[in-house]
């Protein structure tokens, strides 16, 4: 898979759609000696992965397995420490194991990470103190710090999200198959936990059951390297279109084109309008493709997106992933989830109850209420059960570690007072270890309360599901 694709279009083809939200390089000169060497860099992820996962994303729309997809909301050079990505994976693991075991749902796991280092923006500039710069865009495209020289956009640094993004992804697949993520390890992905909080009770109490039931497994003679090794793929934002086409290969088996920066990519809120520069270089991709939606979508848009991205109506091709914000979720869905079922067509509904629910603090935080994220997840599901539809997963912004970036949550109760303790993401803020935990434990909850009907249970269970 090393040829240049000759099927999508040309980079200037796409540059003539006037791209929104791309970087803008004083040294094209540059940019291209970088593209040209990414050109030649091995993928980061195989086709035949891709399809795996396709795979799996169809049972997702079919209403036989549900989507965990979780990450930063700005992947940093910097912080893609080896401890970092560790905290990142048992968090997800641990959701994931709450999600399949709680909901007896099989769980799709899907990072946001291993690429996800750019970022859409309101503005296209911040003012400090009267001195105006060009807005942080994530590490793809220029530094956080403040200074003139930082914010400059730096074709320079798409190499080192394929370098960063390729060390991620070695170790993460070092984890998911060396043994870290042994579902007899469920105990230990949560060792350092905040103690005698209510959602570690909880998590250990499960975790003991899990043990049991694993033990009884092997007692009856199922391989305990079956519990060994996990699913699990890479997703970013599809947002710099000189990366994300430099990327791009033909895969040998099939003769069509992948993008191998990552096994999915979605394509924003922002960047999702259907003649533009993102959608009309994502239809041509055989990868999954996900798209955010917002509350100013309209069923027209979004049946006219669906059939851009996916004129064959094949499962698993398309996830859709609403971000509406907690008060708006329970009336924007609903035409949109009666346009595009109407088409006859098969997605994945995903819910991304952290997008619509920002908003700044007295003191200058940018934050989100634990609170708002679970009710735009319960309006989420109030609507996928009373249209009949399969709820298919979440998408959140989340890190292992303790921080202090949301408000609210059961066990930590943050207050604004508290987001300065530690307050460290790059860009928007992220559910910590508890909340992320303790949001598992309510999805598994109203997965189960009987009020959503699973119109095709899972038939056959697979230990990799886990
Ligand atoms: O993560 C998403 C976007 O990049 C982010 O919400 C944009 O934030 P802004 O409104 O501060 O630019
Ligand atoms: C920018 C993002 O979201 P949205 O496109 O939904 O605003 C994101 O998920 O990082």
């Amino acid at each position: 898979m090393t040829r240049v694709s000759t099927q999508i279009p040309t980079l200037e083809q796409l540059h003539a759609l006037n791209p929104v939200q791309q970087p803008t390089y004083a040294d094209t000169d540059l940019l291209n000696r970088v593209t040209a060497e990414l050109r030649k860099r091995p993928p980061l992820v195989f086709a035949g992965e891709c399809d795996e996962l396709r795979g799996k994303l169809a049972d997702v729309a079919a209403g036989r397995a549900f989507i965990l997809q979780g990450g930063d909301c700005a992947e940093t050079f910097d912080t893609g420490t080896a401890i970092d990505i560790r905290g990142k994976l048992r968090v997800l693991l641990s959701m994931a194991v709450v999600l399949t075991y709680a909901a007896q749902v099989p769980v799709v796991k899907l990072g946001r990470l291993a690429g996800q280092y750019a970022k859409p923006r309101s503005n296209d500039t911040e003012t400090r103190g009267g001195v105006v710069l060009p807005a942080y865009r994530g590490d793809a495209v220029n530094g956080l710090d403040f200074t003139e020289q930082s914010r400059r956009h730096d074709p320079n640094r798409l190499m080192e999200v394929y370098n960063h993004s390729a060390a991620t992804l070695n170790l993460i697949r070092a984890f998911v198959t060396g043994g870290f993520a042994d579902l007899r390890a469920v105990h230990s992905w949560n060792q350092d936990f905040v103690r005698n909080s209510g959602v570690e009770v909880r998590y250990e109490s499960m975790a003991d059951e899990i043990e049991r039931a694993l033990a009884f497994m092997v007692a009856c003679g199922v391989d305990k390297e079956a519990f060994r090794t996990v699913d699990f793929y890479s997703s970013h934002e599809a947002l710099v279109l000189p990366y994300e086409h430099a990327m791009t290969r033909i895969d040998s088996r099939t003769d069509t084109p992948y993008n191998t920066s990552a096994h999915m990519v979605w394509i924003g809120e922002r960047t999702r309008q259907v003649d533009g520069a993102h959608v009309q270089f994502a239809r041509h991709l055989r990868n999954p493709i996900g798209v955010k939606i917002g509350p100013s979508m309209t069923g027209d848009e979004v049946v006219a997106l669906a059939d851009a991205l996916d004129p064959q109506h094949e499962p698993g091709r398309l996830t859709l992933i609403s971000r509406m914000g907690a008060g708006k979720v329970r009336t924007a869905l609903p035409p949109l989830v009666r346009a595009v079922e109407a088409t006859g067509r098969s997605v994945a509904w995903v819910c991304d109850p952290m997008h619509g629910n920002t908003f700044e603090t007295a003191n200058g935080y940018k934050t989100r209420a634990f609170s708002q994220v679970v009710d735009e997840m319960n309006g989420f599901f109030d609507v996928h059960e009373e249209l009949g539809t399969w709820p298919g997963g979440v998408h959140m912004e989340l890190t292992g570690d303790d921080v202090t970036e949301c408000v609210g949550g059961v066990a930590d109760a943050l207050a604004e007072a508290d987001l300065p303790n530690r307050y460290e993401t790059a860009c928007d803020p992220r559910l910590n270890r508890n909340q992320s935990l303790e949001l598992a434990f309510l999805i598994a909850e109203r997965l189960t309360d009987g009020r959503i009907k699973r119109t095709n249970p899972v038939q056959e269970y697979r230990v990799e599901d886990f």
